[in-house]
């Protein structure tokens, strides 16, 4: 039986938990806190992220990293982008030599403008053989409740993601293997951005063909930058690219889209903060997505507005101003 690690006892740490069991691991996650540990080992339930939920036998749950490293072949890291480097460098000594890391994670590293497989290549000292992403159209919400979806897993060697692929492929979950890992990455971290964007325009009562624009431009804007990095044009097209926009920009399950509407409708940025217990990973990245952006030379309009909203205190109704002012441009440029 295929051994799992799962660092992070989140929403989507627990779901794919549950994933993995049912495709035939033995799991186990590990978590800070020890009253969470102990529900998910006496009661089979995660009260605060997916209290609904029943979680498998094969889930087990420690405090203990050591604990939850012992023997696994994939090591599944789920905490926020801006905290994985300071976590992996306490849990790095514990692991495996030969795990594979695989990152559930979507988002960019503030300073470094590092992808977070290359927080863990760096942390863990793994060469690409190593390291793996998981990305796609995968609300935790939904596939907690065991809805279908589709989903993509990156590994620079495909043996390696070929593998991850069966450890994690369910009735449910179906994993596509890529070699693709900076466009899965990217595709997952401006997403999130980009929903930030459609949440706003959203909650300024804004219609769906502002949507749709601001999607489609914004898959543009992901696009050129991902070409920029060295990514692959076809991947934004899949389920890292084009699908995980398309849900995340669509769905109310959306941290990212709840965070952009509750400003568009005129919360401030502490009060929003205030309001979401989870982690909106779009909120800190769009700075990073922005720093990445201009290293490369490439031009991330959207991006940038959404900075200038979230943390430049421009009110939304100029910032859309502005973004429709820009100068006039061919489709493909
Ligand atoms: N929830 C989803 O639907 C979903 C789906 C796909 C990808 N993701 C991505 O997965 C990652 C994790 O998201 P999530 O939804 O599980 O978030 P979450 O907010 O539900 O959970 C985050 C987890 O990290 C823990 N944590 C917070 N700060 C920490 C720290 N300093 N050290 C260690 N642990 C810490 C929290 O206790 C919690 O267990 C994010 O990058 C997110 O973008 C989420
Ligand atoms: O809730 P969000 O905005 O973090 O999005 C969740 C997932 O990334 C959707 O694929």
């Amino acid at each position: 039986m295929t051994r799992v690690a799962v660092y992070g006892t989140g929403s989507w740490g627990t779901a794919f938990a549950m994933v993995l069991a049912d495709a035939g691991c033995d799991v186990t996650l590990w978590g800070r806190r020890a009253e969470l540990v102990d529900a998910v080992n006496t009661r089979r339930r995660n009260p605060d992220y997916l209290p609904d939920v029943e979680l498998p036998a094969a889930v087990r749950a420690t405090t203990d990293p050591a604990e939850a490293a012992r023997g696994a072949r994939f090591t599944v890291l789920a905490v926020p982008s801006q905290t994985l480097r300071g976590n992996l460098r306490e849990w790095a000594p514990v692991l495996e030599r030969d795990t594979v890391l695989v990152s559930l994670m979507k988002g960019v590293e503030l300073g470094t403008t590092e992808r977070m497989s290359e927080v863990m290549a760096e942390v863990a000292d793994a060469g690409p053989e190593r390291v793996a992403v998981l990305s796609g159209p995968n609300l935790a919400k939904e596939i907690a409740a065991r809805q279908p979806a589709a989903s993509v897993v990156a590994c620079r060697d495909e043996t390696v993601a070929r593998g991850l692929q069966a450890a994690c492929h369910t009735p449910y979950f179906r994993p596509y293997t890529n070699t693709d890992v900076v466009g899965c990455e990217l595709g997952g971290a401006v997403k999130n951005v980009i929903a930030l964007a459609v949440g706003i325009a959203d909650g300024m009562g804004l219609g769906d063909n502002a949507k749709a624009s601001l999607i489609t431009r914004g898959l543009a804007e992901t696009t050129r930058l991902g070409l920029a990095m060295g990514a692959e044009a076809h991947t934004f097209a899949g389920l890292a690219g084009m699908g995980d926009l398309v849900a995340t920009c669509s769905s109310p399950l959306s941290r990212n889209h709840t965070f952009g509407t509750n400003l568009g409708r005129g919360m401030t940025l502490e009060e929003t903060v205030a309001v979401t217990r989870e982690t909106a990973e779009g909120v800190k990245s769009c700075r990073s997505v922005l720093d990445l952006a201009r290293k490369h030379g490439t031009e991330v309009p959207i991006t940038e507005t959404v900075v200038g909203i979230v943390h430049g205190g421009v009110p939304p109704m100029v910032a859309l101003k502005e973004l429709m002012s820009r100068s006039a441009k061919a489709e493909g440029a």
